[in-house]
């Protein structure tokens, strides 16, 4: 299966990394999974018999641009490269836009238009225009998987739409950010200040591009408004959700909170069709009480009745392993 990657951060070598480190276990029990081209805002690099990706990486890491591949890197838009380079499947992985949804929402549509299916993990395009997405995949009969654009690793669109088909899904309460989890519980556990873990949450890659959208709550706001479209049947936007970050949360308020038996979480709800993101008082003893990059989700059902699922809510290996699903998924629907 060819593959095309747009935007080569944290999460693209993510995915490289995991694409290279799997490479024999695909090619044992799918097919080979090739990298026919990666770009970033440097330009591109293209390889119809396959990108050598430990290669791809180490330039990347050593130079910041995947232009400077040797040979096979040149000065082309991803657009281009999403017209003219031929591959099942795009991988959109650029940074998430919560106002336009750009570029990825025209990178998204572009690959529908060339026949191409798409896995992301950007949050944009779908807090902002969910339902256009999926009539113009429908349209050009392509797939549109995203189980990454939610919690990460930590299975929760996939799950609610394949094992939990039938049932109603009444509410969703949870930690939906690993970055702003990562900051409470260092918090907590060393007193740090937020600025000293903020630059560790950028170094592990777990940050968004602009910190802002994890501190002030927009990327938790992005992600219940992809569950409402996605799983609960709704048609929201990010402007129908009450956003409260934690910028005003410190150690001496998680101190004070510990001291009678709770601990302070960022927590997004979907529940009777309105949508909340704020900083909570949580029981020290509650599921919800995760730590780390952990994110963390409790559904009430109708059939199933209560569904707690926990897992890496951010990390470049930990989405790139739902990116990979995602893609074998697309493997197995389209093979005859
Ligand atoms: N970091 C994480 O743990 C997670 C990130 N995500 C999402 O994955 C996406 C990527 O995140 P990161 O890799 O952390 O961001 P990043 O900032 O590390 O990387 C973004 C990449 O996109 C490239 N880029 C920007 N504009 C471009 C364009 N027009 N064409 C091609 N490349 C372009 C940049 O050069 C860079 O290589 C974001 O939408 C983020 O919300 C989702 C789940 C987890
Ligand atoms: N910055 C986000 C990345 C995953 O969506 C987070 O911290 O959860
Ligand atoms: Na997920």
């Amino acid at each position: 299966m060819d593959i095309i990657i747009i935007g080569f951060g944290a999460i693209g070598k993510g995915v490289a990394k995991v694409l290279y480190e799997k490479r024999e276990y695909l090619k044992e029990n799918f097919e080979e999974f090739k990298v026919v081209a990666i770009t970033d805002s440097s330009g591109a690099a293209i390889d119809e018999n396959g990108l050598d990706l430990k290669k791809a990486i180490d330039i990347k890491e050593k130079t910041g641009k995947i232009i400077n591949y040797p040979e096979k890197g040149r000065e082309m838009s991803s657009i281009d490269v999403i017209r003219n380079v031929d591959a099942d499947v795009v991988v959109e992985v650029t940074p998430s836009n919560l106002e336009t949804g750009e570029p990825a929402k025209t990178h998204i549509l572009e690959s529908f238009k060339n026949k191409k299916h798409v896995v992301t993990a950007n949050k944009g395009p779908l807090a902002l225009c969910y339902k256009e997405l999926i009539e113009e995949a429908k349209k050009y009969n392509v797939i549109f998987r995203h189980e990454a654009s939610v919690g990460g690793a930590m299975p929760i669109i996939n799950l609610a739409k394949e094992t939990l088909a039938g049932n109603e899904i009444l509410s969703i309460r949870g930690i939906l950010n690993g970055t702003t989890n990562y900051i409470l519980t260092k918090m907590e556990k060393e007193g740090l200040d937020f600025e000293t873990i903020l630059k560790e949450a950028k170094e592990l890659g777990i940050a968004e591009t602009d910190p802002t959208q994890d501190i002030e709550g927009l990327d938790t706001a992005a992600k219940i408004v992809i569950l409402a479209n996605s799983i609960m049947g709704m048609n929201k936007t990010i402007k129908d959700v009450k956003v409260k970050g934690i910028s005003r949360i410190t150690p001496e308020a998680i101190f004070l909170a510990n001291k009678r038996g709770y601990t302070i979480k960022l927590i997004g709800q979907i529940k009777d069709k309105y949508l909340i993101v704020e900083p909570m008082l949580i029981p020290i003893d509650s599921p919800l009480n995760v730590k780390g990059t952990l994110n963390v989700a409790m559904f009430e059902t109708d059939l199933a009745k209560e569904v707690v699922v926990v897992g890496r809510g951010a990390g470049p290996i930990e989405t790139a392993s739902a990116i990979l699903s995602d893609l074998i998924h697309i493997y197995q629907a389209t093979r005859k």
